[in-house]
Parts: C-alpha cells; structure tokens; sequence
C-alpha cells in the first residue's frame, strides 16, 4: 500500500497556493477561478469514464489520479478540504450501522 495520502497531496497544493513565487501548474490554474478548477475536474471525470468504458486499468488509474488532483484543487480555492469529505463520509458510515465493521476492516 501507498505511504501517499490525498492528505499530503493537499499539504502539497495548499503550499503552491500560498507561495507567490511558486512556478506552478495548480497556482495557474486556481488564478483563473473556481469555474475554471470546475471545468477541470469535470474534463478529467469524464476521462475516468472512457478509460473504464475502454476497460484500461492502466488509463483508468492515471485518470482516476488526474480526477483526484482535481478534486482536490476545487476544495482547496472553494475554502473546503479533504478532512469535511471524510468526516461526510464517515457520518454516512455510522449512519448505516457499519462504523464497527469499517474499522474491523481497515
Ligand atoms: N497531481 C498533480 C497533477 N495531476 C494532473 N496535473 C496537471 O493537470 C493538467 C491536466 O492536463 P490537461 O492536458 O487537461 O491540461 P492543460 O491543457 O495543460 O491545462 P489547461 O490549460 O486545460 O488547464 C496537466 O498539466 C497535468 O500536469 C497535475 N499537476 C500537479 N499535480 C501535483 O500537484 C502538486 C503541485 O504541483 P505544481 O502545481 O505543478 O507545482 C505536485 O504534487 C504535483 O505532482
């Protein structure tokens, strides 16, 4: 397993938001808006779905990563961040009764 976390991918893109100086393609493209980081992240998902659709899991995987990126850039310029994803998550989780058997499991 992966020592990489979408929570270090956020750390990661919080930092390049923050720097004036940083040459970067995330600090570009949250410069040209909300919208813009929507758009984004809709053109990637759409990609996931013909990478699945073309039954690629090496195409799917690179997609499903752009689509991550993506998402989490949206969060970052929309004042949102992973940890209100997880905590929606995991209250979706307690509400089915499945909290125990989640951890059981992880
Ligand atoms: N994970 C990613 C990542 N995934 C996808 N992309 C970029 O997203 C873009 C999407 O591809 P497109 O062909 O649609 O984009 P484009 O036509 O170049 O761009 P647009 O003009 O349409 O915005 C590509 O330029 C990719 O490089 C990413 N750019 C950065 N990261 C990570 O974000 C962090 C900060 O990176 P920088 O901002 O580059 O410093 C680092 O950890 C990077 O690894």
């Amino acid at each position: 397993m992966s020592d990489f976390s979408v929570h270090a991918l956020e750390a990661i893109i919080r930092d390049r938001l923050a720097d004036p100086d940083a040459k970067s393609y995330t600090r570009a493209l949250a410069a040209k808006g909300t919208d813009k980081c929507a758009e984004k992240f809709g053109e990637e998902a759409v990609e996931a779905v013909i990478a699945a659709v073309r039954r690629s899991p090496e195409e799917l995987t690179a997609e499903a990563a752009d689509v991550v990126y993506h998402l989490t850039v949206l969060l970052a310029v929309s004042g949102l961040s992973w940890d209100a994803v997880l905590t929606e998550l995991h209250r979706r989780t307690a509400r089915s009764g499945l909290e125990e058997k989640a951890s059981r499991l992880s």
